[in-house]
């Protein structure tokens, strides 16, 4: 079997046993029962996923940051210009973009990976050097690639994946940088979650009216030449998708085959969880909503999925700078599960444990 396979086949389902015991104990912490809301759902999934309870705290974390170009940039779909993608890349290696002070902050790593940037990157120290492609073809012309090279960048994503895994990497964010991208990302929901493109297209870094219009068109053209199937996620992948979504998309199949949780972050990330999920649905398990983003395909994103976002502060960056903000969320959970006192150890009473006057 190959990378991908073997990968997908060691996809596995939570542990419902580790589950049950992390819902018991939020249950006997001193706190009113559900009171950390969605933060004991975050606990009971880290429980299953670890397959103990209480399971470590997931750190130290990194973002992987997957950057590519887009053949479909040509349609006119965004107002910046191509080479902003290499640029950005730069920006990330030497510190100064809003996903490396975020990260700073939560003190997480940052890693940067081509996976397809038209630019010549070859050279550039701190980068990890995987370009398929210098950009992805037309969606509006054929496919955008290859089935050979979407295979290629699931196993990029995989292989990043694992490579932090054996570095001690215990909490995985996902992150993106690529003009255009928000094109492929509607055009990939579409498919996956049977929406018009009307409804799952969005301003991307900001259009005007008439550049959406022509986005939404350019999208339903796309969908119309290939009629991609949902059940071959590597063919929905290899006509209207991004290398960035393809090493996403294998980079979260990594996570949950290592069994380790990975926040995403907005509308890329999201259309890459479908691409994932398309293949191995159990993969769904290691996944947390970092937040919602602006862009309307992502909130039908996690609709689809079942996801909750972590957090909804009307952001539309990308970089994984919304996964970032979200990890200490996902650590507090499980720091709270693992180091907060029960009623019984700290000798508070229970409500449940106080006689009723006609007891
Ligand atoms: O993460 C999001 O939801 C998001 C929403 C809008 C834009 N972006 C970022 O903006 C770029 C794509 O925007 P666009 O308009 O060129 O398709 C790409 O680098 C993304 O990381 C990201
Ligand atoms: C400047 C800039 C930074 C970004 N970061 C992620 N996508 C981006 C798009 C642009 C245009």
């Amino acid at each position: 079997m190959s990378k991908l396979e073997d990968t997908i086949a060691a996809v596995r389902p939570l542990d419902e046993a580790a589950m049950a015991e992390a819902r018991a104990r939020q249950d006997r912490m001193t706190k009113p029962r559900g009171s950390l809301g969605v933060l004991e759902d975050v606990s009971v999934r880290l429980a299953g996923l670890a397959g103990a309870c209480p399971p470590e705290v997931p750190e130290p974390a990194a973002v992987a940051v997957f950057a590519s170009d887009h053949g479909v940039h040509a349609q006119g779909v965004t107002p910046w210009p191509q080479e902003v993608t290499a640029q950005m890349v730069l920006n990330f290696l030497a510190g100064g973009a809003v996903v490396n002070v975020f990260a700073a902050q939560a003190g997480a790593r940052v890693t940067v990976v081509d996976v397809g940037v038209a630019a010549e990157l070859e050279a550039v120290p701190g980068l990890l050097s995987h370009k398929i492609a210098p950009g992805t073809a037309d969606m509006t012309q054929g496919p955008a690639m290859t089935r050979d090279q979407a295979r290629q960048a699931l196993e990029i994503g995989i292989n990043v994946a694992e490579g932090l895994a054996l570095s001690g990497v215990r909490c995985l964010a996902a992150g993106d940088m690529g003009i255009a991208n928000t094109t492929a990302s509607a055009a990939l929901i579409a498919v996956f979650t049977g929406r018009d493109p009307g409804e799952v297209t969005g301003r991307g870094t900001g259009i005007d009216d008439a550049t959406l219009a022509r986005k939404v068109d350019v999208i339903g053209r796309a969908l119309a030449l290939h009629r991609p199937d949902p059940s071959d996620p590597l063919g929905v992948l290899a006509a209207v998708g991004g290398f960035e979504h393809g090493a996403i998309a294998g980079f979260i199949l990594g996570a949950a085959a290592a069994r380790l949780p990975v926040v995403l972050d907005g509308v890329i990330t999201g259309a890459a969880a479908l691409v994932a999920a398309a293949f191995a649905p159990d993969a769904l398990g290691a996944c947390f909503a970092g937040h919602r983003s602006v862009e309307p395909g992502h909130g039908a994103t996690l609709r689809h999925l079942g996801l909750r976002p972590l957090i909804d502060l009307d952001l539309r960056l990308g970089e994984g700078t919304g996964a970032v903000l979200a990890l200490p969320i996902v650590q507090s959970a499980a720091r709270a599960l693992r180091d907060v006192a029960t009623f019984d150890s700290a000798g508070v009473t229970d409500k449940d444990d106080v006689a009723t006057l006609d007891a």
